[in-house]
């Protein structure tokens, strides 16, 4: 698949490795500070093997605050600046705001992630514009309501369907159904029972044909399970990737970057040694 300048290998799982721009992403929350610690997280995790790395500056977590364009501006814009000028992985933005879409592709961002699946005012016209790849994800509500009382008649038949209707609206505002990935969206107005059944029901997403970008690492599906803390999650989030990798999904979006390569690394071979008589 292209990003710009760049083609990226789908045809076996890939790792996003993930950079937050909030505040208190960072030590001191500095602004000098937090492109430096982007770039030295960025580094760390191109090193590790990530295929993209994916910044966002408004936190989509259940009950976040809203931030203003402004301040999401000033916190991606100078990070995606450096990366971009500094990495050959592609980076993207992670936003739902038509205007940062424009300016995060003019300051080198060749993907965009947007878990709101261009339905923002002027977002496909934004999207179609920037003429990169859009990640579309499926949300149940919005992030301040989203985990009240998820309901479903049957969550994958229901995510295939908005996931549908979104590829209908991005192909007639112009986007090519070659610049799209699809994403299930966990945690984004799902209970746990729904989170499970999505990452078993990957399989169907798969049918619909389109490159598909997972993100468990360190969710709620982890954390209600293993009844732990965020910083506990890397064992179980490895498991989600593991099950993931082998359903299926194209990109696997992820804090722990190394790991991750790894258990793909080990799936990989466990496919390359097992299946190559097929
Ligand atoms: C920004 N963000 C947080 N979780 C995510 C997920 O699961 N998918 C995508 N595409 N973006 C996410």
């Amino acid at each position: 698949m292209n990003f710009k300048n760049q083609t990226v290998d789908l045809t076996r799982p890939v790792v996003m490795g993930i950079i937050n721009t909030t505040p208190d992403s960072f030590s001191d929350g500095g602004r000098f500070n937090s492109v430096d610690a982007a770039i030295d997280r960025c580094a760390a995790m191109v090193q590790a093997g990530a295929a993209f790395i994916d910044v966002g500056g408004e936190s989509t977590r259940p009950g976040a605050p809203l931030v203003s364009f402004d301040e999401e501006l000033e916190r991606v814009i100078p990070v995606i600046e450096a990366l971009s000028d500094r990495f050959d992985t592609v980076v993207s933005v992670d936003t739902s705001k038509p205007q940062v879409m424009r300016q995060a592709v003019s300051a080198g961002a060749a993907l965009i992630n947007d878990v709101r699946a261009l339905q923002e005012p002027g977002a496909l016209d934004a999207a179609a514009e920037c003429n990169v790849p859009v990640c579309l994800m499926h949300m149940q509500g919005a992030p301040e309501t989203m985990q009240n009382a998820p309901s479903y008649n049957d969550v994958i038949s229901d995510v295939q369907a908005f996931l549908s209707a979104r590829i209908a609206a991005c192909s007639d505002a112009g986007i090519h159904k070659s610049n799209i990935i699809l994403d299930p969206g966990f945690g984004f107005g799902k209970t746990l029972a729904h989170n499970y059944q999505l990452l078993a029901g990957l399989g169907r997403l798969q049918e619909m044909g389109y490159p598909l970008l997972v993100g468990m690492s360190r969710k709620s599906m982890v954390g209600n399970v293993l009844n732990n803390s965020i910083n506990e999650r890397l064992a179980g989030s490895l498991a989600l990737a593991t099950i993931a990798a082998q359903a299926g999904a194209q990109i696997i979006r992820v804090h722990d970057v190394q790991e991750t390569v790894d258990v793909i690394a080990i799936v990989n071979a466990y496919r390359d040694y097992t299946l190559k008589g097929e």
